[in-house]
């Protein structure tokens, strides 16, 4: 059967905002799985149209003061959300812990929030981003095997990232990843509400245990949870 295709109003972001940065973690093995997440086809960030709209006017305002987002993840097709569950059930491959989730028990992923069975991010309006001062630094590649560091480490010894300090890396499964832990403070917790701030005066809303997911709202599907593979062949506006 062929794959199942986005409906109209799903957009790459590079056609409504070719400056906001994308960096699409499931699409390499630099993520808490290993290895690139099933559906994830060409590293591009697709959205819905109001979703994408709403992060070009937080991006024109970023750029007025020398800052870019960067986009992490966007829409996730379900089949990549089974990926998750697939790997969660298998106990026994804890080869990203030591980075994504040194301190929290891999049994408890989903239970504590970190992780959804149904996640927004197949609804096409969710996306995972920071901010990054512009010009951006190079990132260094991931190289598959090096020793890991924790995401909650230091920002000069955890894995290198061109983005503003935000306390914990993109994906840190920890309490500290909590957008206002008060352990988070000075520094930190300002560039946190940065992107917090920017982005809720436009209709974005955080989810408490992840300072970096948010949703557009209101949502032109609040109920539907989409299939479609993460690539250009699946959307109808292809520029
Ligand atoms: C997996 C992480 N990036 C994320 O998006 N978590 C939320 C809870 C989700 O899966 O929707
Ligand atoms: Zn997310």
């Amino acid at each position: 059967t062929p794959d199942p295709r986005a409906p109209k109003d799903f957009v790459a972001l590079s056609t409504v905002d070719p400056t906001i940065i994308q960096e699409m973690r499931y699409f390499t093995p630099h993520n808490f799985v290993g290895e690139r997440v099933d559906g994830y086809r060409q590293p591009i960030c697709v959205l819905t149209r109001p979703a994408a709209e709403g992060l070009h006017r937080a991006q024109r305002q970023l750029l007025r003061h020398g800052y870019s987002l960067k986009v992490y993840d966007c829409y996730r097709p379900q089949r990549a959300v089974d990926h998750f569950v697939r790997w969660a059930e298998d106990l026994d491959d804890e080869t990203m812990k030591a980075e994504f989730y040194p301190e929290v028990d891999k049994t408890r992923l989903f239970a504590d929030g970190y992780i959804a069975e149904r996640s927004g991010h197949s609804r096409g309006s969710t996306m995972d981003l920071t901010i990054v001062r512009l010009p951006a630094r190079p990132t260094r590649p991931y190289t598959p095997g090096r020793p890991l560091v924790p995401c909650f480490a230091p920002e000069r010894e955890r894995f290198p990232d061109n983005s503003l300090d935000m306390g914990t890396g993109f994906d840190c499964f920890d309490p500290l990843a909590h957008t206002l832990d008060p352990r988070v403070q000075g520094q930190q917790r300002a560039n946190r509400l940065l992107l917090k701030n920017t982005l809720e005066k436009l209709g974005f809303v955080n989810l408490a245990e992840e300072w970096w997911h948010y949703t557009y709202k209101p949502e032109p599907y609040p109920d539907t949870y989409f299939d479609f593979p993460v690539a250009w062949k699946s959307l109808s506006a292809r520029r």
